[in-house]
């Protein structure tokens, strides 16, 4: 490690102390940052970094709320206001069993270098519950959503934060968000993003996180002068993400050979296609079913409790969660010959899988950068509200395309190396951070 990283590091362990996925993303970002901020004595002088890596606030707050069998049930609930110097806070909500502050400021601390790399005006937050939907009936999802927003609405608002969906906050949660949020406080507005297009969300919102993954995707391998077509496809999760970037691969002509949820993964040697993937949709989004059941529709191989990293393929796209991919499934992947890794979901890979990437000039491309196509919507999302306005699905679409194809450019741009290389890691912590300290040195010490 770069010495002068060593006692940056040392004072957030110590004031973050068990908070290992936090301190895992404010150490991959610093590798990059601090060697970057030696060249430049404004950010050093001003503690840009220092203070980056303080929230501007945390709420946590009680969740009570009373179960079918009449029971009360008292789950937490968190809002973490990371950074607001390039707009209000917007980043999504995560219901998982697995939620903690740490998870959650490491989300909310990626979230504001992914939001700058859009180039809209957008600050970082995250939020959350250790709530589990899982097996929960539609109503006590409802009731669950109603009193965790009878107190987030104090600290959200279409100018100060925009929450969305993440892991477990889809369609349906968000409606019932937002319903509670209009009954207390008596307004319409685009206070959530992730909305029914019916009432105020955006085209393209939906599929932005997993399309925007296949347009970076693209955008990488035509630097090779290579395309999707024929490629084979590993993806992790079955969720909103890795359903979209399944659907844009095979319309792209691309063979999807797995998809996976926490019980295992689904290996179809002939490859997903689309009529399988309406099936997966439905099983997930209405069934709210297994993904082992698809082995058995389909007559395919289904792997309980393992991941899909040691089918051989082209491309891997982690699309569940953090930590999904470590250094064994990275050197399977590497020997197999895989020559790509864009990451859907936040963090999916270890530290020791990224270097083990660079080190064998897999083209690896971070969440932060490759996953920035929902959020872009969800601003795109924003802008149509304060429109009162709703803008058709090929301009969602190409703005998305357009957005994505810039956070490339960027990416080359700072993560060029000398031998031709492109560390997109670097690229996109240093361009996402340059705007962000830009703000803050203009705004003062705050
Ligand atoms: N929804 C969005 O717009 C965005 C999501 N992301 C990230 O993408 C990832 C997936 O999120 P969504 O698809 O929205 O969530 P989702 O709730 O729709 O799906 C999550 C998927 O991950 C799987 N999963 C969760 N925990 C797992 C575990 N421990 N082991 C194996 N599989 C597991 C679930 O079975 C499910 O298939 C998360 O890391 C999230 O932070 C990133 C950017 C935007
Ligand atoms: O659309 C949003 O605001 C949330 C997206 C999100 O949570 C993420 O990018 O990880």
């Amino acid at each position: 490690m770069n010495e002068s990283i060593r006692p940056f590091l040392e004072k957030v362990s110590a004031r973050n102390a068990g908070e290992p996925e936090f301190l895992q993303a404010v150490t991959e970002v610093a590798e990059s940052i601090i060697p970057y901020i030696e060249t430049q004595s404004k950010y050093k002088n001003s503690k840009i970094l220092e203070r980056m890596v303080e929230p501007e606030r945390v709420v946590i707050f009680r969740v009570p709320w009373l179960d079918d069998n009449g029971e009360v049930q008292v789950n937490r609930g968190f809002r973490v206001q990371m950074n607001s110097s390039i707009g209000p806070y917007k980043g999504g909500l995560r219901f998982h069993p697995t939620v903690t502050l740490s998870v959650l400021k490491f989300l909310a601390f990626e979230q504001v270098f992914k939001n700058s790399l859009t180039g809209l005006p957008m600050g970082g937050g995250k939020g959350g519950s250790d709530f589990d939907p899982k097996g929960k009936s539609d109503n006590e999802i409802m009731k669950f959503c109603q009193s965790f927003m009878t107190e987030l609405y104090r600290h959200v608002g279409d100018d100060i934060d925009i929450p969305a969906g993440d892991i477990g906050v889809g369609k349906r949660e968000i409606g019932y968000l937002f319903g509670q949020y209009k009954r207390i406080t008596g307004t319409f507005n685009g206070v959530l993003t992730g909305k029914a297009f019916e009432w105020g969300g955006s085209l393209i919102r939906p599929e932005a996180t997993g399309y925007g993954l296949i347009y970076f995707v693209e955008e990488m391998l035509k630097v090779q002068e290579d395309t999707l077509l024929g490629k084979r496809v590993l993806i992790s999760g079955s969720g909103n993400v890795a359903q979209f970037a399944a659907e844009k691969c095979i319309e792209k002509g691309a063979k999807v050979l797995t998809m996976s949820d926490s019980e295992g993964f689904i290996y179809d040697p002939v490859g997903i296609d689309q009529e399988k993937l309406e099936y997966i949709k439905d099983l997930k989004d209405n069934q709210r079913g297994r993904i082992k059941e698809y082995a058995q529709r389909y007559s395919c191989e289904f792997f309980p409790g393992e991941k899909p990293w040691r089918i051989k393929c082209d491309i891997a796209l982690p699309n569940a969660t953090q930590n999904e991919l470590d250094i064994a499934d990275a050197e399977i992947l590497i020997q197999n010959g895989c020559t790509c890794v864009a990451e859907g979901a936040n963090m999916p890979c270890t530290p020791e899988a990224v270097a083990a990437f660079h080190q064998a000039k897999v083209l690896y491309a971070p969440g932060k950068a490759a996953n920035a196509g929902g959020v872009a919507v969800s601003g795109l999302e924003m802008s149509q509200n304060s429109q009162r306005y709703s803008w058709g699905r090929t301009k969602v679409d190409n703005k998305l395309k357009d957005i994505m194809s810039d956070i490339h450019h960027i990416c080359m741009k700072h993560g060029h190396e000398k031998d031709g290389h492109i560390n997109y890691e670097k690229g996109a912590n240093i361009g996402g951070f340059v705007k962000v300290a830009e703000a803050m040195l203009s705004q003062g010490i705050v």
